[in-house]
Parts: C-alpha cells; sequence; structure tokens
C-alpha cells in the first residue's frame, strides 16, 4: 500500500494548476506508469504542449465495443496561505490519513486508482474481453475545448468504438457512493443595464443602477424558488436550475476608489448559471430577455458561454440508467459486490467532460469513488483520505473485471452473467 500511495502523491506533487498547467511532467508521469503495466501509450496534441495521453489494454476480442476510463491532469488554483498543508506536497496527515492536495479529489485520485485497479488486475493475471482505454486529457477546468471535446470529435475517438465512458463524480459526505447520468449545463450570461448619468444627490428615475437592482431582485427571487425546493428536500441539487452573481461592475473610478457624486451610466452583473437537462431552457432563456434583462428598461445581454440541454438529435443529453443501458445495472452490481453503497442516479451539478461523450451518444456514467468525505472540489485543504482511496481500487477492479468480461446477449442482459 505504501507504493501505491506514494504513487498517488507523485501524481498529486506535480502542479498542473491554471493557468499555467505543468502538462508534461504529468505526460511524462503518466506514460512511466503506463510503462510499468506494459500498456500501449499515445500522446495526442490536439493543440500544442496540450497532450492527451491514451493507453490501451488490448481485450481478447477487441472487435466488442471498449470501454473508455476518462480523467483530466488539470487543476484548479489555489490560494497557497489559505491551506493547512501546501497543496502540491500531498502529504499525509498520520493523525487521521488525510492526503491533502489540489486534485485530490478532482480528479488525479480517479485517474490513478484507474491504473492501480488495472495493475492489481494484471498482477492477478486477468485478461479482458473488451479492449480498455484510459485518456488523460488537459483543460477540463477550463472547458474541455482543447481537450475532451476535440477528443470526442476526433477519428481516433470513433476508431476506438467505445461503448461505455466512465467519467468523474462527486464525493459524497455519506457512506454511499453516487452516479451520475447527466449533468447540468452551463451559461454564463452578462446583463448590462444603460441609464441616465446624472448628480449623486438627485432622486430621479431609469437610472443605470436602478435598472439593473430590479433585475437582480427578480434574479434572487427566481435563485430563492430554487433553493427552497432543496431545502424542502423537493428537488436534488442537480434537478435545480442554479443562479449565482459571480461579478458587479459599475462606478466611475477616481484616484482614492469611486467618485462619489455620480450616478453612472452604464452597470453590469454576470450570473453563473446552470440548467439541468430535465429543465425547459427556452422559457429560462425568456425569462432573462423579459424579466432579467428587458429592453424596455435599457438593458441588454450577453451570454460568454451557453451550453444547449439538447444534443444533436434533439433529445436532452443524458445517460440512461434504466434497462435500457445494461452498463447502469452493471456498475451498480460491481459497486455492490466490493462491498459500496450507492444512493440514486443523479445530475452532476457542474459541468465535466462526459458531456463531450453524451453529446456523441455514448453513455457516460459520472463516478468518483469517495463516501465518507466532504466535498472539497475547489475549495482550500481538499484532501482524500488513504484508506478511502485504496478502498476506491478495489471498487474498480471490480467494475473492470464486470465491464471488461460483459458480453451483450439479445436481451440487452449478458449470457454469460445468465450462466453463473
Ligand atoms: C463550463 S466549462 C467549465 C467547466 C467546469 N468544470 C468543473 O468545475 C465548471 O465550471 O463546471
Ligand atoms: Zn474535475
Ligand atoms: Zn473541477
Amino acid at each position: 500500500n505504501d507504493s501505491i500511495l506514494s504513487r498517488f502523491q507523485q501524481y498529486l506533487q506535480i502542479d498542473t494548476a491554471h493557468p499555467s498547467p505543468n502538462y508534461h511532467k504529468a505526460a511524462d508521469f503518466i506514460i512511466s506508469q503506463a510503462k510499468s503495466l506494459s500498456l500501449e501509450s499515445r500522446t495526442i496534441e490536439f493543440v500544442k504542449n496540450k497532450p492527451l495521453i491514451l493507453l490501451k489494454w488490448t481485450g481478447k476480442n477487441p472487435d466488442l465495443p471498449s470501454i473508455l476510463l476518462n480523467s483530466h491532469t488539470d487543476v484548479v488554483p489555489v490560494e497557497p496561505h489559505k491551506w493547512s498543508h501546501p497543496p502540491f506536497d500531498a502529504a499525509i496527515d498520520h493523525e487521521n490519513g488525510n492526503i491533502y492536495a489540489r486534485g485530490s479529489q478532482d480528479m488525479k485520485c480517479v485517474g490513478l486508482q484507474y491504473l492501480e485497479a488495472i495493475r492489481k488486475l494484471k498482477d492477478a493475471k486477468f485478461e479482458p474481453l473488451r479492449t480498455i482505454y484510459l485518456s488523460f486529457v488537459p483543460d477540463e477546468e477550463i472547458g474541455g475545448h482543447d481537450g475532451a471535446e476535440k477528443f470526442a470529435n476526433s477519428e481516433i475517438f470513433d476508431e476506438m468504438n467505445v461503448g461505455i465512458v466512465l467519467d468523474e463524480g462527486l464525493a459524497s459526505p455519506e457512506d454511499y457512493y453516487r452516479l451520475f447520468y447527466a449533468e447540468r449545463c452551463p451559461m454564463w450570461l452578462v446583463i448590462k443595464a444603460t441609464g441616465a448619468p446624472g448628480h449623486g444627490a438627485k432622486l430621479y428615475d431609469n437610472t443605470a443602477m436602478e435598472n439593473l437592482l430590479k433585475s437582480i431582485e427578480s434574479v434572487r427571487r427566481f435563485r430563492a424558488s430554487q433553493l427552497d425546493m432543496v431545502k424542502a428536500g423537493l428537488k436534488e441539487e442537480g434537478e435545480v436550475v442554479s443562479v449565482n452573481m459571480v461579478f458587479l461592475k459599475a462606478g466611475t473610478p477616481s484616484p482614492t476608489g469611486f467618485v462619489m457624486n455620480l450616478q453612472p451610466s452604464e452597470a453590469h452583473a454576470g450570473f453563473d448559471i446552470r440548467v439541468p437537462p430535465i429543465a425547459d431552457q427556452a422559457s429560462l432563456e425568456r425569462r432573462i430577455a423579459e424579466e432579467w434583462a428587458p429592453a424596455s428598461r435599457n438593458m441588454t445581454f450577453e451570454y460568454k458561454q451557453k451550453v444547449s440541454v439538447y444534443g444533436a438529435n434533439g433529445k436532452p443529453i443524458l445517460t440512461a440508467y434504466d434497462s435500457s443501458n445494461p452498463w447502469w445495472s452493471l456498475i451498480e452490481e460491481a459497486i455492490v459486490k466490493a462491498k459500496g453503497k450507492i444512493g440514486k442516479p443523479e445530475i452532476f451539478p457542474a459541468s465535466t467532460d462526459a458531456r463531450y461523450f453524451r453529446m456523441k451518444g455514448v453513455p457516460a456514467i459520472g463516478f468518483s469513488p469517495m463516501a465518507n468525505t466532504p466535498i472539497l472540489l475547489h475549495d482550500h485543504n481538499e484532501f482524500l483520505n488513504k484508506e478511502e482511496y485504496l478502498k476506491g481500487i478495489e471498487v474498480y477492479e471490480s467494475i473492470l473485471k464486470s465491464f471488461a468480461s460483459f458480453v451483450e446477449g439479445k436481451n440487452g442482459k449478458d449470457p454469460l452473467r445468465d450462466e453463473l
């Protein structure tokens, strides 16, 4: 176990934080791991200096659709002085066994757990029927456009004939694991108010600030309605629309701050909105145009990013978790076999690279085996307990055994399993 943990620490110690991730160092590390496991590896730079590492364990029947284990190598930035342990030391707190590092939950844990599970399977002389691929992709944290998006839309991906993708999920503070079948779509909205400028002492209608504040009040009412449903236990976090104000920009700068007796003629606010694929996105867009940024109140709006909840086939982008998707019951059974508990299928509240694979029509399941763990992704003092990490490797071992041996019968069931 010491060497397993030490490999995890080595990966965590590579500083792949934005805005200048050390991707080459991470790539070298992954490739060295692949060599030690006799996996085929190739490095693909869809964009220069943004390597994607693709590993392959060829199955006995390579004509069957393959399994893709995806993880991203980048992490979000840190404010190091706000951490109790340096974020790229990956120190283990020996009192409780927690490993502190940026990426310990999101998601260097998962990338290495895949590899460690393969190491155990190889040691046990397991031979997969299906080919298993692993992709270590750049840039997830900044949208994945130069990573997973280009990969999922490449010929390389088509040739891989992927039948199922595993990608990241979230930690669970409870004793069960969480499985994600979809994710909310980001709409990054900037609303702009204009109005009549004037003396700071004058009360009059149609100032930019007043116009913007009316919108903010309206956004806040909507936000509260969504949050209340979660608080009342009527909806899960991923099932409501989230909207959070992320910036406010207004005022006339002066050498000492802002001019205090001038009402500005423009005011802007930015919102991070996330829409579940089960919501009515068109009606939200109408609300934005009519209530949050109405032209009648001298307002305009712009999307910095807007992802549609619908795929090319006009249907919401989600992975089935009913009997039409045999992988879902396989993963649930495999987790239970490894003595893990599972909660009900969820919608991931933020975005991951899984959406690019789902958009191609390939089922993708979001899963990070972290139970009994506070959710600390993107937070200070991100950590994962070493026992939880080791347990996760056993869970992946069980999943890979099941996925790699699965043969689909006529009714979507596995004839091999039926025999057993
Ligand atoms: C929408 S592109 C940004 C992706 C990012 N992913 C993880 O946090 C997120 O903000 O959800
Ligand atoms: Zn992530
Ligand atoms: Zn993240």
